[in-house]
């Protein structure tokens, strides 16, 4: 079944539209998981990534369809921190979570290809379900992962509006009577064409930033095939309201990412005296159970 057609039995299953996005940090990690590393070695600090990313699953599977391992601060620990990432990504499918690599990886064409082999191929280390690509080496740097999707029923999402403020300098930029994010969403629809699953679906998804509501509306209408990724939401200042116009008819079509609200949640005003850094999890899923709630009422399954 095409990753596509899982992201929607997923979504319609846990009746939520909210991606848990994993990005363990240092500093911000409850103490309970950071007084388990004395040495300051990297391996001790990928032991306690994975044991706090594997209780994040824990309290999230069954309310959210995915979950969004950033690849960058599993790196950061070197060797051990890439095993780290594989153990999140198989114990997060382990628990019936699709997993979206966060890793926004591409090159050219011959070299994109070992890429998409390295996260999604069928003998892929990582067996990750999806990952998000950059556009910028152009159509033939995105057709090899095009080709190991269908291969193995995976997806990628192309980062085609991102959230951050200084995005607009390349893809706000006009060429053509056209932006540049707007050619890349209609590059995606191409892609896309005939490649569509039962619901209209096709293997590649699109990252939109919840900080551009405007954009995400014109770019909803201009890839109506695509899943819509949307990072941005909490802690970048994104809410329900903005990202609304990110879904269909019918609350499918873009599951919602966020990662230091949800995953440090226990640091937060609102949930640190009920719950701090003893019941951390609690805090998790109460702030998980929290979106939810605020992306239903916008629309979102
Ligand atoms: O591809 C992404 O997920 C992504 C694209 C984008 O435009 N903006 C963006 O914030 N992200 C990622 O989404 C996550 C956002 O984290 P929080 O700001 O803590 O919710 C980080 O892992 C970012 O790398």
């Amino acid at each position: 079944m095409s990753f596509a057609t899982r992201l929607v039995q997923a979504v319609q299953k846990t009746k939520s539209v909210t991606c848990v996005g994993l990005d363990p940090r240092k500093a911000s990690l409850p103490a309970p998981i950071r007084e388990a590393v004395v040495n300051d070695r990297p391996d001790e600090w990928a032991a306690a990534y994975t044991q706090f990313c594997m209780e994040i699953i824990d309290a999230v599977a069954g309310i959210v369809p995915c979950v969004k391992p950033q690849a960058a601060f599993f790196e950061q620990l070197g060797p051990a921190g890439m095993i780290s990432l594989g153990q999140v990504v198989a114990y997060a499918r382990e628990k019936d979570l699709l997993v979206i690599l966060d890793g926004k990886r591409n090159d050219i064409g011959s070299t994109a290809t070992a890429y998409a082999d390295a996260y999604l191929g069928a003998d892929s280390p990582w067996q990750s379900d999806s990952l998000t690509v950059s556009p910028y080496l152009g159509r033939d740097s995105i057709e090899p992962f095009v080709e190991v999707c269908e291969k193995r029923a995976a997806g990628i999402f192309v980062l085609v509006k991102t959230s951050n403020p200084g995005g607009g300098l390349l893809q706000n930029r006009e060429t053509d009577g056209q932006t540049v994010y707007a050619r890349v969403a209609e590059l995606v629809t191409e892609i896309n064409a005939d490649r569509l699953d039962s619901h209209g679906f096709g293997p590649i998804g699109a990252v939109v930033g919840a900080t551009y509501p405007e954009e995400l509306a014109e770019l909803r209408q201009a890839m109506p095939h695509s899943w819509i990724l949307i990072p941005g939401f909490g802690a970048q200042g994104g809410a329900a309201d903005d990202v609304k116009a990110g879904f269909l008819d019918g609350g499918l079509g873009a599951v919602v990412n966020s990662s230091r609200h949800l995953i440090f949640a226990h640091k937060r005003p609102e949930f640190a005296d009920k719950f701090g850094d003893a019941k951390w999890q609690d805090a998790v899923r109460a702030a998980t159970e929290e979106m939810n709630s605020a992306l239903n009422v916008v629309g979102g399954k």
